[in-house]
């Protein structure tokens, strides 16, 4: 259908069990090819936010919608497709610490293949170059046979970038994806970013602590607030003032080590 938006959600509520409100009646749409970032106070609702949007956890209310297919609703094979168009940043990276480079990124396929043969780790040899030409994408195919463990934190997020590029899929979701990292390793895992999403047209959200690095590579920012989103407009013509008022004067406290 043209113009369905990738991400949508529909008076979206959700409540954990002990009580907590963690996103309070959000109405969300999300067009292919943007990136957006998320910006808020620790506790705001960014993470729960992500989480929801692919079903790591589920929501109270309302309806989600992956490029006009409800994930609130999906079950079983149905569940696994919408999932596949879906690729998770996270800032602890996730990546098989003990496992190569090139087994990391091939895991990027196994939403491809029946369980029998990831078990038995028979990609195919198409599959292997893909996962090769990620890891040139970003510049790390001198380290195809290295163990991810004995990367520096910036080359392991771009390896679970690489990770994304091979799955293919419409949508990141990214967590924090720089939180760990030192403001120039920052910018280069942004830029790897961006490229996904400029030149394999994926949708991009991202989680971001940092104001500097949110100005620099996002074309829309949305506030959240509360579980509530308190401003969503172009990053073109958004003000500092807009991010003073969301960080309500803990700005500093809040970018840490990003803040240059
Ligand atoms: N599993 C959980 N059980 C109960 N409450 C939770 C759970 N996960 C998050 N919360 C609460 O939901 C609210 C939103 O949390 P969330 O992690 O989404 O915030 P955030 O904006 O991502 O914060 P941060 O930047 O610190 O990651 C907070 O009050 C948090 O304590």
């Amino acid at each position: 259908m043209a113009n369905q938006p990738m991400i949508q959600l529909k008076d979206v509520t959700k409540v954990y069990d002990n009580g907590t409100v963690g996103l309070k009646d959000i109405n969300l749409e999300i067009d292919k090819g943007e990136f957006v970032v998320v910006v808020g106070l620790s506790g705001a609702g960014k993470s729960t936010l992500l989480r929801s949007i692919n079903r790591l956890q589920d929501i109270s209310e309302g309806d989600i919608l992956i490029d006009g297919k409800s994930i609130t609703k999906a079950k079983g094979k149905d569940l696994r497709l919408i999932r596949r168009d879906i690729g998770m940043i996270f800032q602890s990276f996730n990546l098989v610490k003990r496992s190569s480079v090139l087994r990391n990124v091939l895991t990027g396929r196994v939403a491809y293949y029946p369980t029998w043969k990831t078990t038995f780790n028979l990609f195919s040899k198409e599959d292997k170059q893909k996962a090769y030409e990620a890891l040139q994408r970003v510049d790390l195919a001198d380290k195809v046979y290295t163990r991810a463990d004995q990367l520096s934190g910036g080359q392991q997020q771009r390896v679970a970038i690489a990770r994304v590029l091979t799955q293919n899929p419409k949508i990141i979701l990214a967590d924090e994806p720089t939180a760990s990292l030192d403001p120039q390793t920052s910018r280069r895992v942004m830029h790897d970013l961006k490229m996904l999403n400029e030149e394999y047209g994926m949708t991009v959200l991202a989680n971001l602590h940092s104001v500097e690095l949110a100005r620099e590579f996002g074309d829309r920012v949305i506030g959240v607030r509360a579980g509530q989103i308190v401003y969503d407009g172009k990053m073109s013509e958004t003000p500092q003032s807009v991010f003073d008022d969301i960080y309500g004067g803990k700005k500093d406290v809040e970018m840490g080590a990003e803040n240059e």
